[in-house]
């Protein structure tokens, strides 16, 4: 499975329709959330992508009833589950495990847990989060690679101001104000789309919450738990890579489940570079008019452009006329894509956080790495266009977070096969 690769033929007609999975920036903490309750919770719309196998696994490990994912259903109860050490094994894997610490240490009273690993895109410090739960009264430990939380009385609600907005601290904040006592404001946080997901998730469960998607939350810890029937959102990035491959191929597809208001500014974005969306009965359409024009871009927190994104859109300024300046302001390192979009032929000139894209007009067919989530998906476009044969190695990244993604490009006329190593 790590080693499975991907093989494109590059240059046959993409169109069709595409079914948009849950979102799985949602799905994650949504399922983190269900530990505080202990009760059950019947989730739909989540996406069968790797991370949330993997939180499944973690959820068991700590004693959740074993959830079996079926047709984006799950069902399963927390209530046999009890706080102990998660293991580095399942921390390496993803990022979003670390969001079981403000739930754990919420419903038990103390977490012990590994720094967490995820997509390799810069430093990603977790300070933000650990600031939420010191505030609403928790003590933390750093240990090496091991961070100790301990709130025996229980969490207070108070005022948690951020430097920043942070869509993970957000969601920490807003579990731990849940399982607190009286009513926590939480200010300068992120306003994703998943972040009032997971907010109308925690107020299913027993919270009271205002303002999710505004720079100011209140939350008003519950005082009993109820079991939960919850739909994740669709998810606006997998919805957004299939409008720029339609762009690319120039195919015209409908996004079944996309919806405009998820797309903040890369709509105006994605139609400035030439591509035409509209809605659907069933979602969203795109295809390209005209000639792709190049669009200068600075990643930001939503609605601004987002950065999960960053890659993908890349990939289609190497297609535009023009030059177009890319700069990634959210994470530091998130550039891994450029050596291999410049493998198949892109001309691209990377200093420090910005890119300056010249465009070629055409990509050539070529071996190359993914290295993680998003950087793969701008490969898999790069290759759909592609003269002659794209491999690209370790789609397991891929896998990590964009569901069946062979299969679904497949339906649209792509020549992509899967060769498990
Ligand atoms: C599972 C999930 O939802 N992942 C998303 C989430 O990641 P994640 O929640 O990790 O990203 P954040 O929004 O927290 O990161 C934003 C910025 O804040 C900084 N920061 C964050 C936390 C902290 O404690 N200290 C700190 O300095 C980060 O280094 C980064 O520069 O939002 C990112 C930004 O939209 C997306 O790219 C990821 O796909
Ligand atoms: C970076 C991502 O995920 P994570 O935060 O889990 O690493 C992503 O979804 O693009």
């Amino acid at each position: 499975m790590d080693l499975d690769k991907l093989v494109i033929q590059g240059g046959y007609p993409f169109s069709g329709s595409v079914q948009v999975a849950g979102a799985k920036n949602a799905a994650l903490p949504v399922l983190a959330a269900s530990v505080l309750g202990g009760r059950r919770v019947n989730l739909s719309n989540v996406p069968d992508v790797a991370d949330v196998h993997s939180m499944l696994e973690l959820l068991h490990f700590h004693g959740a009833e074993k959830a079996v994912l079926h047709n984006g259903r799950l069902s399963f109860s927390t209530e046999a589950l009890s706080g102990s050490e998660t293991p580095y094994d399942i921390m390496r894997r993803m990022r979003a495990s670390f969001l079981v610490l403000a739930p754990l240490v919420g419903r038990f009273g103390r977490a012990r847990i590994s720094r967490p690993g995820g997509c390799a895109i810069g430093t990603r410090p977790v300070d933000f989060h650990l600031q939420a739960l010191e505030t609403l009264g928790a003590k933390v430990w750093l240990d090496g690679g091991i961070i100790e939380v301990q709130a025996p009385k229980g969490l207070r609600g108070n005022r948690i101001t951020f430097p920043s907005p942070s869509v993970g601290a957000t969601h920490t904040a807003m579990m731990a104000a849940a399982a607190a006592s009286g009513e926590t404001e939480i200010v300068n946080c992120a306003r994703e789309p998943e972040i009032a997901d997971v907010a109308a998730f925690l107020t299913a469960l027993g919270a009271h919450i205002e303002g999710a998607g505004t720079h100011r939350i209140r939350v008003q810890g519950a005082t009993s738990w109820r079991d939960v029937d919850h739909t994740i959102l669709p998810d606006r990035i997998e919805a957004a890579s299939y409008l720029i491959a339609a762009a690319m191929t120039g195919g015209q597809l409908e996004i079944i489940g996309g919806r405009l208001e998820h797309l903040g500014a890369a709509l105006r974005i994605l139609e400035a570079a030439g591509i035409s969306v509209f809605p659907s009965d069933r979602g969203l359409m795109a295809e390209r008019k005209g000639i792709l024009k190049s669009v200068d871009v600075t990643t930001e927190t939503f609605p601004g452009f987002p950065t999960d994104l960053q890659a993908q859109f890349m990939a289609l300024m190497c297609l535009a006329d023009g030059v177009s300046t890319i700069q990634e302001r959210i994470f530091d390192a998130r550039f891994m894509h450029v050596p291999e979009l410049q493998r198949m032929g892109a001309d691209i000139r990377q200093n420090g956080s910005t890119a300056i894209v010249r465009g070629v007009g055409q990509f050539h067919g070529a071996e190359v790495m993914a290295t993680d989530l998003r950087a793969s998906m701008s490969l898999v476009l790069a290759g759909l266009v592609a003269k002659g044969e794209t491999t690209i190695h370790r789609v397991y990244h891929l896998d990590r977070g964009f569901e069946d993604i062979d299969g679904k490009l497949r339906r649209c006329g792509a020549r992509i096969e899967r060769i498990s190593i």
